[in-house]
Protein backbone atom coordinates (compact mmCIF):
# COMPACT_ATOMS: atom_id res chain seq x y z
CA UNK A 1 0.00 0.00 0.00
CA UNK A 2 2.47 2.35 0.79
CA UNK A 3 4.23 2.12 -2.68
CA UNK A 4 0.70 2.49 -4.23
CA UNK A 5 0.14 5.30 -1.87
CA UNK A 6 3.03 7.09 -3.61
CA UNK A 7 1.74 5.71 -6.55
CA UNK A 8 -2.04 7.24 -6.85
CA UNK A 9 -1.98 6.64 -10.66
CA UNK A 10 -2.09 3.31 -9.96
CA UNK A 11 -4.14 2.73 -7.41
CA UNK A 12 -6.93 3.79 -10.17
CA UNK A 13 -5.61 1.93 -13.16
CA UNK A 14 -6.00 -1.53 -10.42
CA UNK A 15 -9.67 0.08 -9.91
CA UNK A 16 -10.69 0.47 -13.19
CA UNK A 17 -8.98 -2.91 -14.34
CA UNK A 18 -11.71 -4.31 -11.64
CA UNK A 19 -14.56 -2.18 -12.38
CA UNK A 20 -14.42 -3.28 -16.07
CA UNK A 21 -13.82 -7.05 -15.69
CA UNK A 22 -16.56 -7.31 -12.46
CA UNK A 23 -19.07 -4.53 -13.17
CA UNK A 24 -19.61 -1.12 -11.09
CA UNK A 25 -19.10 -2.59 -7.41
CA UNK A 26 -15.67 -3.72 -8.44
CA UNK A 27 -16.33 -6.99 -6.18
CA UNK A 28 -14.06 -9.47 -6.84
CA UNK A 29 -13.95 -13.48 -7.08
CA UNK A 30 -11.53 -15.80 -7.21
CA UNK A 31 -12.27 -16.07 -10.62
CA UNK A 32 -11.71 -13.21 -11.86
CA UNK A 33 -8.09 -13.13 -10.87
CA UNK A 34 -6.91 -14.75 -14.04
CA UNK A 35 -8.72 -11.60 -16.04
CA UNK A 36 -7.22 -8.63 -14.01
CA UNK A 37 -3.37 -8.97 -15.50
CA UNK A 38 -2.78 -5.54 -13.66
CA UNK A 39 -3.41 -6.65 -10.41
CA UNK A 40 -1.24 -9.72 -11.15
CA UNK A 41 1.43 -7.36 -11.77
CA UNK A 42 0.99 -4.82 -9.16
CA UNK A 43 1.52 -8.15 -6.63
CA UNK A 44 4.10 -9.58 -8.33
CA UNK A 45 6.09 -6.05 -8.23
CA UNK A 46 4.95 -6.21 -4.57
CA UNK A 47 7.33 -9.26 -3.84
CA UNK A 48 10.19 -8.30 -6.11
CA UNK A 49 10.58 -5.29 -4.12
CA UNK A 50 9.29 -6.55 -0.26
CA UNK A 51 8.98 -10.27 -0.71
CA UNK A 52 7.78 -11.57 2.93
CA UNK A 53 10.59 -14.12 3.67
CA UNK A 54 13.47 -11.61 2.15
CA UNK A 55 15.83 -14.90 2.67
CA UNK A 56 13.24 -17.66 1.88
CA UNK A 57 13.72 -20.04 4.90
CA UNK A 58 16.56 -21.82 5.94
CA UNK A 59 18.07 -24.65 4.21
CA UNK A 60 20.73 -27.08 4.57
CA UNK A 61 22.70 -28.27 1.98
CA UNK A 62 24.04 -31.36 0.54
CA UNK A 63 27.86 -31.00 -0.38
CA UNK A 64 28.42 -29.63 -3.96
CA UNK A 65 30.17 -27.43 -6.36
CA UNK A 66 28.07 -24.55 -7.87
CA UNK A 67 30.16 -22.76 -10.48
CA UNK A 68 33.45 -23.23 -8.98
CA UNK A 69 32.18 -22.55 -5.06
CA UNK A 70 32.31 -25.32 -2.84
CA UNK A 71 29.58 -25.38 -0.72
CA UNK A 72 30.41 -28.00 2.19
CA UNK A 73 27.73 -30.50 3.58
CA UNK A 74 25.32 -29.03 6.25
CA UNK A 75 26.12 -25.90 5.50
CA UNK A 76 22.91 -23.24 6.01
CA UNK A 77 21.88 -21.87 2.97
CA UNK A 78 20.08 -18.41 2.35
CA UNK A 79 18.61 -17.16 -0.94
CA UNK A 80 18.35 -13.68 -0.59
CA UNK A 81 15.51 -12.92 -2.42
CA UNK A 82 15.32 -9.64 -1.50
CA UNK A 83 18.97 -8.43 -3.34
CA UNK A 84 17.59 -10.94 -6.37
CA UNK A 85 14.58 -8.78 -6.51
CA UNK A 86 16.98 -5.71 -6.72
CA UNK A 87 19.57 -7.11 -9.38
CA UNK A 88 20.03 -4.48 -12.03
CA UNK A 89 21.21 -7.23 -14.46
CA UNK A 90 17.90 -8.52 -14.31
CA UNK A 91 15.99 -5.64 -13.45
CA UNK A 92 15.68 -2.43 -15.16
CA UNK A 93 15.26 0.56 -13.10
CA UNK A 94 15.12 -2.08 -10.00
CA UNK A 95 14.29 0.37 -7.40
CA UNK A 96 11.27 1.73 -9.15
CA UNK A 97 8.07 0.61 -8.82
CA UNK A 98 6.90 -0.07 -12.10
CA UNK A 99 4.13 -3.05 -12.11
CA UNK A 100 4.03 -2.54 -15.98
CA UNK A 101 7.77 -4.37 -16.29
CA UNK A 102 5.23 -7.71 -15.56
CA UNK A 103 2.67 -6.80 -18.86
CA UNK A 104 4.22 -7.90 -20.84
CA UNK A 105 6.67 -10.48 -19.81
CA UNK A 106 5.63 -14.08 -18.83
CA UNK A 107 7.69 -14.16 -15.56
CA UNK A 108 5.18 -15.78 -12.79
CA UNK A 109 5.90 -16.42 -9.21
CA UNK A 110 5.06 -19.78 -9.06
CA UNK A 111 8.91 -21.14 -8.43
CA UNK A 112 9.46 -21.71 -12.33
CA UNK A 113 11.26 -18.45 -12.65
CA UNK A 114 14.23 -18.11 -10.43
CA UNK A 115 14.81 -14.27 -10.68
CA UNK A 116 11.43 -14.08 -8.39
CA UNK A 117 10.68 -16.63 -6.28
CA UNK A 118 8.98 -15.31 -3.10
CA UNK A 119 7.03 -18.38 -2.24
CA UNK A 120 10.39 -20.26 -2.61
CA UNK A 121 10.90 -23.25 -5.41
CA UNK A 122 11.74 -26.68 -5.64
CA UNK A 123 10.64 -29.23 -2.75
CA UNK A 124 10.50 -27.42 -0.42
CA UNK A 125 8.17 -24.19 -2.45
CA UNK A 126 5.21 -22.73 -0.33
CA UNK A 127 3.00 -25.41 0.43
CA UNK A 128 0.69 -22.89 1.02
CA UNK A 129 0.87 -20.68 -2.32
CA UNK A 130 -1.83 -21.72 -4.16
CA UNK A 131 -4.04 -20.38 -1.04
CA UNK A 132 -1.76 -17.55 -0.11
CA UNK A 133 -2.03 -16.51 -4.07
CA UNK A 134 -5.34 -15.90 -4.16
CA UNK A 135 -6.03 -14.38 -0.70
CA UNK A 136 -3.25 -11.79 -1.75
CA UNK A 137 -4.72 -11.18 -4.50
CA UNK A 138 -8.45 -10.91 -3.44
CA UNK A 139 -7.49 -8.77 0.00
CA UNK A 140 -5.39 -6.76 -2.15
CA UNK A 141 -8.10 -5.47 -4.89
CA UNK A 142 -11.10 -5.29 -2.10
CA UNK A 143 -8.59 -2.71 -0.14
CA UNK A 144 -8.26 -0.96 -3.43
CA UNK A 145 -11.94 -0.67 -4.42
CA UNK A 146 -13.52 -0.48 -1.23
CA UNK A 147 -11.07 2.24 0.69
CA UNK A 148 -9.83 5.73 0.32
CA UNK A 149 -6.41 5.66 1.03
CA UNK A 150 -4.78 8.70 1.95
CA UNK A 151 -1.08 9.46 3.43
CA UNK A 152 -1.16 10.21 7.06
CA UNK A 153 -2.18 14.49 7.87
CA UNK A 154 0.65 16.76 6.84
CA UNK A 155 2.66 14.15 5.21
CA UNK A 156 3.29 14.38 1.66
CA UNK A 157 3.32 11.22 -1.32
CA UNK A 158 6.85 11.56 -1.46
CA UNK A 159 8.07 11.60 2.35
CA UNK A 160 6.68 7.73 3.24
CA UNK A 161 9.21 6.26 4.57
CA UNK A 162 9.51 2.99 3.21
CA UNK A 163 12.46 1.93 4.94
CA UNK A 164 11.97 -1.97 6.25
CA UNK A 165 12.61 -3.91 9.07
CA UNK A 166 14.81 -7.37 8.60
CA UNK A 167 14.04 -10.84 10.13
CA UNK A 168 12.54 -13.90 9.08
CA UNK A 169 9.89 -11.79 7.45
CA UNK A 170 9.92 -7.75 6.20
CA UNK A 171 8.06 -5.81 7.60
CA UNK A 172 7.40 -2.28 7.02
CA UNK A 173 9.65 -0.22 9.50
CA UNK A 174 7.53 2.89 10.30
CA UNK A 175 3.98 2.23 8.98
CA UNK A 176 1.92 5.63 8.62
CA UNK A 177 -1.05 5.94 6.47
CA UNK A 178 -4.34 6.20 7.48
CA UNK A 179 -7.76 4.86 5.12
CA UNK A 180 -11.29 5.65 4.82
CA UNK A 181 -13.99 3.88 4.19
CA UNK A 182 -15.90 3.99 0.60
CA UNK A 183 -20.09 4.38 1.08
CA UNK A 184 -21.48 1.56 -0.33
CA UNK A 185 -22.69 1.27 -3.73
CA UNK A 186 -19.69 4.37 -4.58
CA UNK A 187 -18.40 3.46 -8.27
CA UNK A 188 -14.99 2.45 -7.40
CA UNK A 189 -13.84 4.51 -10.34
CA UNK A 190 -15.17 7.88 -9.61
CA UNK A 191 -12.58 8.94 -6.68
CA UNK A 192 -9.70 10.45 -8.10
CA UNK A 193 -7.06 10.98 -5.32
CA UNK A 194 -5.82 14.93 -4.74
CA UNK A 195 -2.82 15.46 -6.34
CA UNK A 196 -3.48 12.85 -9.23
CA UNK A 197 -6.45 14.52 -11.22
CA UNK A 198 -3.91 14.82 -14.20
C1 LIG B 1 1.92 -14.36 1.10
C2 LIG B 1 1.91 -15.49 1.80
C3 LIG B 1 3.06 -16.47 1.88
C4 LIG B 1 4.37 -16.34 1.50
C5 LIG B 1 5.06 -15.15 0.85
C6 LIG B 1 5.01 -17.58 1.81
C7 LIG B 1 6.35 -17.85 1.56
C8 LIG B 1 6.99 -19.02 1.90
C9 LIG B 1 8.41 -19.27 1.72
C10 LIG B 1 9.39 -18.29 1.11
C11 LIG B 1 8.66 -20.53 2.15
C12 LIG B 1 10.05 -21.20 2.16
C13 LIG B 1 10.35 -21.78 0.79
C14 LIG B 1 11.79 -22.15 0.64
O1 LIG B 1 12.58 -21.97 1.56
O2 LIG B 1 12.18 -22.64 -0.42
C15 LIG B 1 7.43 -21.09 2.63
C16 LIG B 1 7.29 -22.35 3.16
C17 LIG B 1 6.11 -22.87 3.60
N1 LIG B 1 4.87 -22.26 3.58
FE1 LIG B 1 4.49 -20.40 2.92
N2 LIG B 1 4.12 -18.45 2.38
C18 LIG B 1 2.89 -17.82 2.43
C19 LIG B 1 1.71 -18.33 2.91
C20 LIG B 1 1.55 -19.62 3.35
C21 LIG B 1 0.29 -20.20 3.75
C22 LIG B 1 -1.06 -19.44 3.71
C23 LIG B 1 0.55 -21.46 4.15
C24 LIG B 1 -0.37 -22.53 4.66
C25 LIG B 1 -1.68 -22.51 4.48
C26 LIG B 1 1.96 -21.71 3.97
C27 LIG B 1 2.61 -22.88 4.27
C28 LIG B 1 3.96 -23.13 4.11
C29 LIG B 1 4.62 -24.37 4.48
C30 LIG B 1 3.98 -25.58 5.12
C31 LIG B 1 5.98 -24.21 4.16
C32 LIG B 1 7.12 -25.23 4.35
C33 LIG B 1 7.25 -26.08 3.10
C34 LIG B 1 8.41 -27.06 3.20
O3 LIG B 1 9.41 -26.76 3.85
O4 LIG B 1 8.31 -28.14 2.61
N3 LIG B 1 2.54 -20.56 3.49
N4 LIG B 1 6.41 -20.15 2.46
Amino acid sequence: MAELLQNPKKILKVRKELRDATGINGLIQESDILRLPYLQAVIKETFRLHPAFPFLVPHKANAVEINGYVVPKNAQILVNVWASGRDSITWSSPRSFLPERFLDCKTDLRGQDFELIPFGAGRRICLGLPLAHRMVHLMLATLICNFEWKVEEGLKRDEIDKGEKFGLTLQKAIPHFLSRLFLSNCDPCAYIPEDCST
